[in-house]
């Protein structure tokens, strides 16, 4: 630990102090009070010791026990302070760590929620730094701030005991201070070097930890519970665990015996230390140079500077504390500089939005070298249903997370109503948008709560009421009711034990699961409610590919529906991504993407006509269905 180093490591030491901050002052206070005296103790009990040696052996024989006391009430009430201190550090320390990781955990969560844009969220580097810095103690070696700042304060105070300890040293003899203090002082370089080494083993045992998790999730997940019963997955899931832990965790193994090794070491610096001075306080003793007294001090006042100072298990929380402390730093600067957002961002139109146009948009994701989609001109209108159709990996989805702004063009631009998405706010864009993924989430809530939900939390487009301001329960049920019977979720909430107060999980108390395509109707009727709250374009993923033809067919009449006007406002833009073509027929406008472009665009009738790649599609998919009704047909026949 050279100069340079030493100063980062007392700049890191600070930085770290500094968030007790966290903590409020006057329990921060009262851990600094309390870890002081505790460790001031130390020093102070050789003193009290001392004096009561020096007073036990120099008093005549009557007044001993009567001069004694006054260094004994001292001792005692040195030990009783003592006492109190380890009483009274442990729930504070409990107090202040929790605080302090609250506030830790509520900067990383705003951190991480801060870029508009997932591409990077989605990076692995900023993911493992995410891990990094949530330092949830998974493994046992984390070190969260909250732990790693207690640790600081325990070090801190044991640094102020050192220097009140060499006083005491010093005040019998000078020279016994370096004699003692440089081999304690190499003794706490080696510690905090191997608590340095430590943390980033464990950092680099980081990467087999994660896969590790993937399947020691899968291993009590109840989802993946169904798939590892069925193949027999088991046991090759935990050999496979076992071996990758072997693997990541080897340099960590190897740490721990290069640590016993120093251990070693650090035990013959204590005797380098030690056994001089006590040596020569002995032999000064016994010429009459130095007093019981010196001696009983010197004793105990030389083995509590190394107690003080070599603390492994702090300084390896202290060096935990310091990697998070920069991972967080890097995390910060990371997640600002890809957020280069326009100086200003421009106001989205609001409810009166025309056209959404992508120009020439060519895009891949980030760390990726394939082009996702190339030259893509498309026209998104307010009420009109837009159908985008192709196969599996054509980049629909893709589009619509461009639609969506949650990643930019790299190249082209989308714009609405002639403005660069890029520069328009990304609150305002999307309270114009309500939204079904592909994957879309399943909320533990109630089913209400799970609808209401797409109203967001501010409402939607001009004069919607958000669920911040009246809450989940207050909600217009005629609306709730209008999705219900539009989204056909109404018969479902009709089955359910406690209507639309049932939680949709089994894990609650009067839960029940729901079945694929009913989660989708859910999911459906919370978009549409983002329909009925203000938003200008409803956008569907594959809303239907859970649910029967039958049911599609009927849902996809009302979905239409949304286009027209409805209270004197022009009725909702729909993009529907589906694979069955049957169902998008009847869309406005139908674009094929192939592979990446825009490769076929019309009406249903003038796609036919072209006789190409759509033309091929619709015919394969009616081709079958046909078929499945002959044999439905044929089979009906049989057991007339
Ligand atoms: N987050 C991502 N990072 C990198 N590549 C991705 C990501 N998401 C999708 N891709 C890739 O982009 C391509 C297009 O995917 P996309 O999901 O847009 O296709 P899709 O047309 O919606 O397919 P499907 O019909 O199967 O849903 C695929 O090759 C996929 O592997």
């Amino acid at each position: 630990m050279g100069p340079t180093h030493g100063t980062g490591t007392l700049r890191t030491l600070a930085r770290i102090l500094a968030r007790l901050r966290d903590a409020g002052a006057v329990p921060a206070v009262a851990l600094v009070a309390v870890r002081l005296m505790e460790r001031l103790v130390t020093p102070v009990t050789a003193v009290a010791l001392a004096a009561l040696v020096g007073t036990l052996s120099g008093a005549g024989d009557t007044g001993t026990v009567t001069a004694a006391l006054l260094p004994l009430g001292f001792l005692a009430l040195v030990m009783l302070a003592g006492h109190l201190g380890d009483a009274a550090a442990e729930p504070l320390e409990y107090l202040v760590s929790s605080r302090i990781d609250g506030a830790h955990r509520d900067r990383v969560a705003r951190m991480v929620r801060e870029p508009s844009e997932l591409g990077t969220l989605e990076a692995p580097q900023t993911q493992a730094l995410i891990r990094q810095v949530r330092a949830d103690p998974e493994h046992g070696v984390e070190t969260t701030p909250g732990d790693g700042t207690t640790a600081a304060v325990r070090v801190a105070a044991g640094l102020a005991g050192v220097a009140v300890t060499c006083a005491v040293l010093a005040s019998f003899a000078w020279w016994l201070v370096p004699i003692v203090l440089v081999p304690a002082l190499v003794t706490v370089v080696l510690r905090y070097r191997l608590a340095v080494a430590g943390a980033a083993t464990w950092v680099s045992a980081i990467g087999g930890e994660q896969h590790v998790d993937v399947w020691r999730r899968a291993n009590v997940s109840a989802a993946e519970g169904k798939d590892i019963r069925v193949f027999g997955l088991r046991d090759w899931m935990v050999d496979r665990m076992q071996s990758r832990l072997g693997e990541s965790n080897a340099p960590l193994w190897r740490h721990v015996e290069h640590r016993l090794r120093v251990e070693w070491l650090m035990f013959v610096l204590v005797l380098v230390g030690l056994v001089p001075a006590y040596l020569l306080v002995t032999l000064g003793s016994l010429e009459g140079a130095a007093t019981v007294a010196t001696q009983t001090a010197v004793l105990a006042a030389g083995a509590t500077l190394f107690q003080l100072l070599g603390n492994g298990w702090d300084l390896y929380q202290l060096a935990g504390a310091g990697r998070d402390l920069r991972a967080t730093d890097r995390l910060a600067s990371e997640i600002e500089s890809a957020g280069s957002a326009p100086a200003q961002r421009v106001a989205a139109p609001g409810a009166a939005v025309g056209e959404v146009r992508f120009e020439g948009v060519g895009f891949r994701y980030p760390g990726s070298e394939r082009m996702v989609l190339e030259g893509v001109d498309l026209t998104v209108r307010p009420g009109e249903l837009l159908a985008v159709v192709g196969l599996n990996g054509a980049g629909k989805s893709t589009l619509i997370k461009l639609l969506c702004g949650l990643y930019r063009p790299t190249h082209g631009r989308i714009t609405v109503d002639g403005t660069d998405l890029a520069a328009v706010d990304p609150g305002q864009w999307r309270a114009l948008l309500s939204v079904i993924f592909q994957d879309f989430d399943r909320y533990p809530l109630s089913v209400r709560e799970n609808v209401v939900l797409g109203r967001g939390p501010d409402g939607r487009g001009s004069g919607a009421e958000g669920l911040g301001r009246t809450g989940p329960d207050e909600v217009g049920d005629a609306d709730l009711e209008h999705v219900a019977r539009t989204s056909g979720l109404a018969d479902i909430v009709a089955g359910l034990p406690a209507g639309w107060d049932t939680p949709l999980s089994r894990g609650r108390t009067g839960g029940v699961d729901l079945s694929g395509g009913q989660w989708q109707q859910v999911a459906l009727a919370r978009a549409l409610y983002g329909v009925r709250a203000g938003a200008r374009f409803l956008v569907a993923d594959e809303p239907t590919a859970h649910l029967d033809v039958r049911t599609e067919f009927r849902l996809f009449e009302r979905l239409a529906d949304q286009r027209a006007e409805r209270d004197g406002r022009d009725g909702a833009g729909i993009v529907l991504i589906s694979h069955r073509l049957s169902t998008v027929r009847r869309a406005d406008r139908i674009v094929l993407l192939d592979g990446g472009r825009i490769t076929e665009e019309g009406t249903h009738p003038e796609l036919m006509a072209l006789r190409g790649t759509y033309a091929d599609l619709f015919e394969t998919q009616a081709a079958r269905f046909r078929n499945d009704n002959r044999a439905t047909e044929a089979d009906r026949g049989d057991t007339a």
